[in-house]
């Protein structure tokens, strides 16, 4: 068994496949599939996974592995399965795959050096770029008076070479310790034979006799008020050993968390927990859509579940929104099993994720709360996989490899035999659709634990207001609850559905918009440095005075930003105090917490926020909940877009009255007669799923058809549109019948950074072979994109379809 097969991190479809390496000598005990290796790839080295051993190979002269980067493998047997499988069902990369498992701090980047070779004199601009140096760095390049085509002639010459030089990223913290170097009766007697004038060593050897034990060196130089030289005359003498130690960043104090025991269950708890109890004891795979409205102890029951898991001794993944792994969140899962939890989200720096990682991989905790990726924590012995918040799209990955966490999960808990759950108040339209073919298993939770009842929901028409002459965003209801709201000492929480919603920049005079120069979207207007920023391609420029079209001054920024409300508020109601909760103000870390914290200890009466606020949020003292612009995505071009806000609606309802207190949500629309709008303010969840699947079938959506998307883009107009053409031509030729191929149409957002966008939708039911076909027709391209720089992506569950 001394050939590995590998797969290289070279991202390209040419190169998507094992290659075989012989395994030296001194590699061959140690070596095993899932570990990373450096392996010699064409002219330079690079990183690899080892994803098999074999006796041998159909090629002749293999190469050899360079070097191995792992002591014990990164990614077990399963997880090899499933990035195999998730590579081959996103059509996605197999190395796009599998370093979408890992933190990223395993992956190894690499650093290029230009090497001279050749001792004959180079062209003046090379020798004065290699200034006698043998080695230089490739970025410079860059600031280097050689062109690059100079550079390739040297190099087909034979007088330069690139060199690729591996490193891994991996950054584990190490803290110095010093312990004694021998008993202490030894050192007892070494103090007695010590010049008294050395009284700082005879104090710390003093301290070493009485605590025989290691400690921080800085902890110790800080006790005794003196210098590491102190220390090291100490080592030299051979009493004290100074040494090294690895520890784990760890983000949270799990000390401050106040634990608490499981609660006693409702009924409508029990009866939903109970066949899930009943498959973790079997080791037995289903998935659970548990359908539970806010505030009606879902999470209770997710934690009551993990704890049979841990009995057991086996493992549990959950799966929360980056957008909801709020301190509250983390605070109820370590609160009932401490530091037996890691945590990964976002938030992290990447080397407290890579400690949290390393927690998991050598079974230090039995327990992980993450977002989407977090799926492929590397457990062994998984005995539940929670999904919470099934529906958010978070949980689909929007870029290569786009995976859905929901199928990895599924997939996983088919390996481990143990039961996924899916929980929401608002399943996703294919779910609840499974559910009642008894696909999955549906529990329900139609109470709130604490039988109050859901808040009264009032719809505001937006239209009346402009019609009676009021001009501001905020209804004469809303702003006389708020102001009841702040006189009775009790809170709000204000939503600005900002999605599809910016504040762009039009001209009064001419409708001229500012739209980005290399995308075909509106700038968005940034107050704080009079700047439009375009959010696709991070274009910059400063407002202008004047209209570049017609020159008049009446320039304006439209739309809606949280800055313009609070703005608007504090002119509107003085005495609120305000607290703005949006990426701007978030985008520390530690930030969210902090608002979050002022909030919770009533330093503000309204908490005005986007989306992220809208979930997990939990305060006693929030009577009152306003939409302000409940319509704002409505209208944008995708089919789920009544679907979405439904969802936002009842998510951000049940923030209101969840303790003693009742609550109350005003939600202003331009359509209040919207069906969506309609029912979420009655919490009319399946007559909504009823009227919604009666659209997605007349107009042939999931989830009746599946889709899937190509997305075409190139510099050239011309290329792009004729390439998807190709494409939509050949994809016809090949599907059956009842598959429908819509386009070549421009993407929503027709060009981005300068390139062209068309795509094609294919809607089908039943087509096995789908992916290999696509798959045969992208691949005629491979030409066109390594020489042409075309790109082309396809998305076999297409959620943004911009
Ligand atoms: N069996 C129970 N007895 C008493 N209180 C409970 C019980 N189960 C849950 N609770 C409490 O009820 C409240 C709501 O529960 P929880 O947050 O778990 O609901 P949820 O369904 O997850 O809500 P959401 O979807 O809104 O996040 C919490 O304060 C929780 O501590
Ligand atoms: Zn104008
Ligand atoms: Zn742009």
């Amino acid at each position: 068994m001394n050939v590995a097969k590998v797969i290289v991190d070279v991202p390209a479809s040419s190169i998507n496949q094992t290659f075989d390496y012989s395994i030296p000598e001194r590699f061959r005990e140690m070596l095993k599939p899932g570990m990373r290796v450096i392996v010699p790839f064409g002219p330079r080295k690079i990183m690899g996974y080892v994803v098999d051993r074999v006796g041998e190979s159909s090629f002749n002269n293999l190469k050899e592995i360079n070097d191995i980067l792992d002591i014990t493998p990164v990614l077990t047997p399963e997880l090899l399965d499933l990035g195999k499988w998730l590579a081959e069902d996103t059509l996605s990369l197999y190395i796009t795959a599998f370093q979408a498992m890992l933190p990223q701090v395993l992956k190894a980047n690499y650093k290029k050096e230009l090497e001279r070779l050749s001792n004959d004199s180079l062209s003046e601009e090379l020798e004065a770029f290699f200034a006698d140096r043998d080695h230089v760095a490739y970025d410079e390049l860059e600031n280097a008076m050689v062109s690059f085509s100079q550079v390739q002639k040297a190099i087909q010459n034979g007088d330069i070479a690139v060199r690729y030089l591996v490193k891994s990223r991996v950054t584990k913290k190490h803290v110095a310790f010093v312990k004694p170097a021998m008993e202490p009766h030894l050192l007892a007697e070494a103090l007695e034979d010590m010049s008294g004038r050395a009284r700082k060593q005879k104090e710390i050897l003093d301290y070493f006799i009485d605590q025989n034990e290691e400690i921080e060196l800085n902890k110790l130089l800080k006790k005794f008020e003196t210098t590491r030289s102190t220390i090291n005359a100490l080592q030299a003498k051979g009493f004290l050993v100074l040494f090294k130690k690895e520890i784990y960043r760890n983000p949270y104090n799990d000390d401050a968390f106040e634990q608490t025991t499981a609660l006693e269950l409702t009924d409508e708890q029990r009866e939903a927990i109970e066949p899930i109890k009943q498959h973790i004891n079997d080791t037995e795979h289903d998935v659970f859509l548990l359908h539970g409205v806010t505030g009606s102890g879902k999470t209770e029951i997710y934690l009551q579940a993990i704890q049979d898991v841990i009995d057991k001794g086996e493992e549990a993944i959950v799966l929360v929104p980056e957008i909801s792994l709020t301190p509250q969140m983390v605070r109820r899962f370590k609160g009932r099993f401490g530091s037996n939890v890691a945590v990964l989200h976002s938030a992290l720096s990447y080397g407290e994720k890579y400690d949290e990682w390393r927690r998991i991989h050598r079974k230090e905790v039995q327990v992980v709360v993450g977002a989407r990726s977090a799926v492929f924590a590397p457990f062994e012995n998984i005995g539940i996989i929670i999904i919470d918040e099934e529906h958010e799209n978070s949980y689909k990955q929007e870029d290569q490899p786009r995976y859905h966490a929901r199928d990895a999960a599924i997939r996983r808990g088919e390996n481990h035999q143990c039961p996924v759950i899916l929980g929401s108040a608002t399943p996703t339209l294919e779910s609840y659709a499974r559910a009642q073919k008894d696909v999955y298993k549906l529990a329900v939770l139609t109470k709130r634990t604490n039988e109050k009842a859901m808040p009264e929901v009032d719809i505001v028409d937006m239209r009346e207001e402009l019609h009676s002459g009021n001009r501001t965003m905020f209804s004469r209801r809303l702003k006389e609850n708020i102001e009841q709201r702040i006189r009775r000492g009790e809170q709000a929480v204000l939503l600005l559905n900002r999605r599809g919603y910016s504040t762009f920049v039009m001209c009064r005079d001419c409708g001229h918009v500012k739209e980005c120069p290399h995308c075909d979207i509106a700038l968005t207007y940034h107050k704080r440095h009079n700047q439009l920023k375009c959010h696709y391609c991070s274009y910059e420029e400063p407002m202008p005075m004047y209209c570049p079209s017609c020159s008049s001054d009446l320039i304006r920024f439209f739309g809606t930003g949280t800055q313009r409300i609070e703005e608007a508020l504090s002119q509107l109601i003085p005495e609120a105090r305000v607290l703005r909760m949006d990426v701007d103000t978030t985008r520390r870390k530690g930030s969210h917490e902090k608002l979050l914290n002022q909030f919770a200890n009533k330093e503000a009466d309204i908490l005005l926020g986007t989306q992220m606020i809208a979930k997990g949020l939990d305060f006693e003292n929030v009577t009152l909940v306003g939409v302000l612009t409940a319509d704002s995505m409505l209208h944008l071009p995708d089919f789920r877009s009544g679907e979405k806000t439904f969802q936002l609606l009842t998510q951000v309802s049940g923030r209101a009255g969840r303790h003693e207190l009742p609550g109350e949500v005003i939600v202003q629309t331009y359509t209040p007669e919207h069906y969506s709008i309609e029912l979420a303010s009655r919490y009319e969840y399946l007559q909504f799923y009823k009227q919604e699947m009666q659209m997605r079938k007349k107009f042939q959506y999931p989830p009746f058809v599946f889709l899937a998307l190509i997305t075409v883009s190139h510099q050239n107009h011309v290329t792009a549109v004729q390439s998807t053409q190709e494409i939509v031509k050949r994809l016809w030729t090949l599907l059956q019948s009842e598959s429908v191929i819509l386009g070549p149409t421009p993407s929503p957002i027709a060009r981005v950074k300068d390139r062209y966008r068309y795509q094609c939708m294919i809607k089908y039911k039943h087509e096995p072979e789908l992916r290999t076909l696509i798959n045969q027709v992208v691949r005629q391209f491979d030409d066109e994109v390594r020489k042409n720089d075309l790109q082309i992506s396809v998305d076999m569950q297409p959620y943004q379809l911009m």
